[in-house]
C-alpha cells in the first residue's frame, strides 16, 4: 500500500497501469466498517483501489465542524490496507485548492431539498472536489455509500451531465448492532446521545413496516408517522424529515408507485446525524454516465 500526497506523483503511479480497471472511494477519512464495506466492494471488482482521504473545506458552512472533524491518518493507512486499498491519496488543501476554488460545480434542483436545503452550498463543495477526483484518478468505477443517498443522487446527475466515464456505485448503509448508521461523526456523541441515536434507524424500520403491511400509503402519512415518534425523543431536534421520489428527490403523493426515499436529518447536541430508507428497499445501484 503506498500513500501519496501529490497529484503529480500519482498521475506518474497510475500512469503504466492504465488497462487495470480502477476502482476509486472518495472519503474524508477517521474510517470506519461503512468506508471499509465500500473498499471491499472496490478491491473485489477492481484490479486497482485508490482510497482518498480530503476533509474538503468546500463542503463545510461557517459553524460547521470543519476543524474538530476527525482525523487519524496513520489508522486509516492500515485499515484501507487490510480492506484492500493500493493506494491511498492524501493531498492536503494546499493541494487540492492551490488557488483557491474560483472553479465551482453546481448541480440545481436536486441539491434544492434535504441536507442541499440545511446546508447551503454544500453539495457545490462536494460536487466541485469529487469531479477533482474523477479528473486526477480517472477511475472506471467509484464508490459511495447509500448513508448518504442525496450525495449519490447529486454524483450521478453530475457524471450523466459532464460525461465522465464512471460508473458509479452505491453501497448499502453498514449499522452499528442498535441500527445507527455508521458515522465518523458518532464519535461526537456523548454515551446518553449515543443510546437515543438508535431512534433513527428504529423510526425509519418501523415506517418501513408499516408501509409494506399497507397502512402508510402516502408520504405525508410518512412524514408525520417518523416526525411524531422522532419529536417524543429528548435532547433531539429534527432538522428534516422527508419522503420524496428518489433518486429525483421530487414531492411525491402515493408511496405505491415509484422508488421513494425517507429521509431523515437530526441534531443530538451538538451532532448532526442523517439516515434514509428508500422503499421498495433495495442493496445499492449502478449508473453510468450515457
Ligand atoms: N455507514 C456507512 N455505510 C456505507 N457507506 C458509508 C457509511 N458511512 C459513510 N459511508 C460512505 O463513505 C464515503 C465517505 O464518507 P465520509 O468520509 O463522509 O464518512 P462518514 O462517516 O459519512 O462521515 P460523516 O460523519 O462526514 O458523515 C461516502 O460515500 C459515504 O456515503
Ligand atoms: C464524497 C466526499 C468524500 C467528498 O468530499 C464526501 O462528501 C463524503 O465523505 O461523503
Ligand atoms: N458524508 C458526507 C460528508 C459531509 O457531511 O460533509
Amino acid at each position: 500500500m503506498q500513500k501519496i500526497e501529490r497529484i503529480a506523483q500519482l498521475r506518474d503511479f497510475l500512469r503504466p497501469h492504465r488497462e487495470r480497471r480502477l476502482g476509486l472511494v472518495p472519503t474524508m477519512g477517521y474510517l470506519h466498517e461503512g468506508h471499509l464495506s465500500l473498499i471491499r466492494q472496490a478491491a473485489k471488482e477492481c484490479e486497482q483501489v485508490v482510497v482518498s482521504v480530503f476533509v474538503n473545506p468546500l463542503q463545510f458552512g461557517p459553524g460547521e465542524d470543519l476543524d474538530r472533524y476527525p482525523r487519524d491518518l496513520e489508522r486509516d493507512q492500515k485499515l484501507a490496507g487490510e480492506a484492500g486499498a493500493d493506494i491511498l491519496f492524501t493531498p492536503g488543501v494546499g493541494e487540492m485548492y492551490p488557488n483557491g476554488a474560483k472553479t465551482t460545480v453546481r448541480i440545481t434542483g436536486l441539491t434544492d431539498r434535504l441536507c442541499g436545503a440545511s446546508r447551503p452550498g454544500h453539495f457545490d463543495g462536494v460536487a466541485t472536489v469529487v469531479s477533482k477526483l474523477f479528473h486526477i484518478v480517472e477511475p472506471d468505477r467509484a464508490y459511495f455509500g447509500q448513508k448518504d443517498a442525496q450525495q449519490v443522487a447529486v454524483i450521478q446527475q453530475m457524471v450523466q451531465d459532464l460525461n465522465f466515464p464512471v460508473e458509479v456505485v452505491s453501497c448499502p448503509t453498514v449499522r452499528e448492532a442498535d441500527g445507527l448508521a455508521m458515522s465518523s461523526r458518532n464519535v461526537y456523541l456523548s454515551p446518553e446521545e449515543r443510546k437515543q441515536a438508535a431512534i433513527l434507524y428504529k423510526t425509519l424500520r418501523e415506517a418501513t413496516r408499516e408501509r409494506e403491511a399497507g397502512r402508510l400509503c402516502r408520504a405525508a402519512e410518512a412524514v408525520q408517522f417518523i416526525r411524531e415518534r422522532l419529536e417524543k425523543a429528548e435532547g433531539l431536534l429534527i432538522d428534516y424529515v422527508e419522503v420524496l421520489s428518489y433518486p429525483e428527490l421530487e414531492p411525491l403523493d402515493r408511496l405505491d408507485g415509484d422508488r421513494s426515499i425517507a429521509a431523515v436529518a437530526v441534531r443530538l447536541g451538538s451532532t448532526r446525524l442523517i439516515d434514509n430508507v428508500i422503499w421498495p428497499q433495495e442493496e445499492g445501484t449502478r449508473c453510468t454516465s450515457p
